[in-house]
């Protein structure tokens, strides 16, 4: 073979070798996402979309059913915090308070003195002219005590030494019968997300412009998918959350050949979505047993939390919702470690012409949350609203005090509600209370409130996921019609714009 041949032999197979190494490159590359070209087309980001499919949906406990069983195996992250599923019953800390101090009537001289019985069926009255006068009233603390006493069948009723009774917790002070002179006018509880959507701008910066930024920004390499889970922690989704959406992500984007912006926020919305789906209904159980007017059961609603995450705020905002749909509320103020809070509910109350029972400072919360609802079936409202003391979830005095407010409540009617109120901006402290509370009071529906002023709105991912207790409502603002019910599909459009 002479030397040109051997040349042209070289040439060709240099060739197909170069062209060999062009096409693997191209081919490997097209495996990548790459959006950039198409970024011209994008819409621009409104802060729309939140498509609210309607009002505030409630129902009756007595049809509701009860939320799914988590067991703590599947509970991802522990961090040594105790959790929901872990034997309450075990001291956490300090020794515990005593919380049964004071005088116990039966239930028989409950009933004589008041001359119901406790179980008859509601009346039909206006609160306002059945309101009993203050000293024929059974104190709340009374009323409650009896309960304790039903408990512990065995002892004899105790006679009452009169140096209990000149220590005994001041009584509760006549429910507020009259109706506000003026009564507000509430916003229509339909379509509240639609019309507080904007309320989510911040936690849209996160999610909106930072997530469908990275994910959109194309070439998604090992560095792309990191920044991807680190704004998802940032946003508060919590490490088993974020492990989850970021691989689904992965697995889909690879499968479906995902290629333009519009292909990757279908995508996101879709598993966003999908981790927010819980099987427990997201209803408020709110609806009466039955017809109050006729012997029915008012729904008991118990609002629960720490200091300051907005109990006291959300029962109000709740209440006029209630109101605002035709219903009859009664308010049960509770929170007898702050007598402003009381003062608080008590001015909630008149705003809707709702009626009030008032605890005083430093009162049991138990006997108040016990006179509440016995007044309500009494009065034939539709829903007592109880607004509970704030308590840090760190104090195992406090924490079995609430425990009894559920359990005293139970004597005289069935708790549809435990509403555990988080604060959305205090991050992982927040998921640490929720564990703590469920422990002790069965919660039955969270509410996250102060969303409006975080970036970290995954925190509601991540509360779900671990408790296998359903968001029902979102706080949006002070205002007091800033609060919406929550809707997965309206809330992860608001957050992605
Ligand atoms: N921005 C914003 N502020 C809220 C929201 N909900 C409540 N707040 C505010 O949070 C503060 C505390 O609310 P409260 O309702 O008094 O809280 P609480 O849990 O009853 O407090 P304690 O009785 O001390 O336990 C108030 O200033 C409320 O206006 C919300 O959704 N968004």
């Amino acid at each position: 073979m002479s030397t040109s041949n051997l040349i042209l032999i070289a040439v060709v197979v240099a060739v197909v070798l170069v062209l060999a190494v062009v096409t693997g490159i191209v081919l490997a590359r097209r495996r990548r996402i790459s959006l950039r070209e198409q970024e011209a087309e994008r819409p621009a980001v409104q802060g729309g979309g939140y498509q609210a499919g309607g009002g505030f949906s409630f129902s009756s406990g007595a049809t509701a059913t009860a939320p799914p069983e988590h067991p703590v195996e599947q509970r991802p992250e522990t961090e040594g915090q105790p959790g929901v599923g872990d034997d309450a019953a075990e001291p956490r800390d300090s020794a515990k308070r005593g919380i049964v101090d004071v005088p116990l009537p039966t239930e028989a001289e409950v009933e004589a003195e008041t001359g119901t019985p406790r179980e008859q069926p509601a009346t039909t009255e206006d609160p306002a002219t059945t309101a009993e006068p203050a000293e024929d009233r059974t104190t709340g603390t009374d009323a409650a005590t009896a309960v304790d006493q039903v408990e512990d069948t065995t002892a004899p009723p105790a006679e009452v030494p009169e140096q209990d009774r000149t220590t005994a917790p001041p009584e509760p002070e006549p429910a507020t019968a009259e109706p506000a002179t003026e009564i507000e006018e509430i916003e229509p509880t339909a379509g509240r997300l639609e019309r507080l959507r904007g309320r989510l701008s911040r936690s849209r910066s996160t999610f909106g412009q930072g997530l469908l930024g990275l994910l959109g920004a194309g070439d998604l390499d090992e560095d792309s998918w990191e920044e991807v889970e680190d704004t998802l922690l940032m946003a508060d989704l919590g490490s088993a959350t974020t492990t989850e959406i970021v691989e689904r992500l992965r697995t889909e984007i690879a499968s479906r050949g995902v290629r333009t912006p519009e292909d990757a926020r279908a995508l996101l919305r879709e598993v966003l979505i999908d981790a927010l789906s819980t099987e427990a209904p997201r209803s408020v159980r709110a609806l009466p047993h039955g017809d109050p007017a006729d012997g029915g059961k008012p729904a008991v609603l118990l609002v629960v939390g720490v200091n300051g995450t907005g109990k006291t705020t959300t029962t109000g905002k709740l209440a006029r919702v209630l109101v605002a749909d035709g219903h009859k509320v009664l308010l049960g103020a509770a929170d007898t470690f702050r007598a402003a809070a009381v003062e608080q509910l008590a001015t909630w109350g008149e705003r809707v012409g709702a009626e009030v029972v008032r605890g005083n400072e430093g009162q049991d919360p138990a006997s108040v949350a016990f006179e509440s609802v016995s007044r309500a079936t009494d009065a034939g409202v539709d829903a007592v609203l109880v607004d509970t003391a704030g308590r840090l979830h760190t104090k195992s005095g406090l924490m079995d005090e609430l425990g009894k407010v559920k359990r005293v409540v139970e004597k005289r009617a069935q708790v549809d509600e435990v509403l555990l109120v988080l604060d959305a901006t205090t991050g992982q402290n927040g998921m640490v209370q929720a564990r703590v509370f469920s422990e002790v009071v069965d919660v039955t529906g969270i509410v996250l409130t102060k969303l409006d002023g975080t970036a970290k709105g995954g925190i509601v991912f991540q509360v779900q996921r671990e408790l296998g207790v359903p968001v029902k409502l979102v706080g949006l603002g002070e205002g007091p019609d800033h609060l919406a019910p929550f809707e997965p599909a309206a809330f992860v459009d608001a957050l992605l714009g």
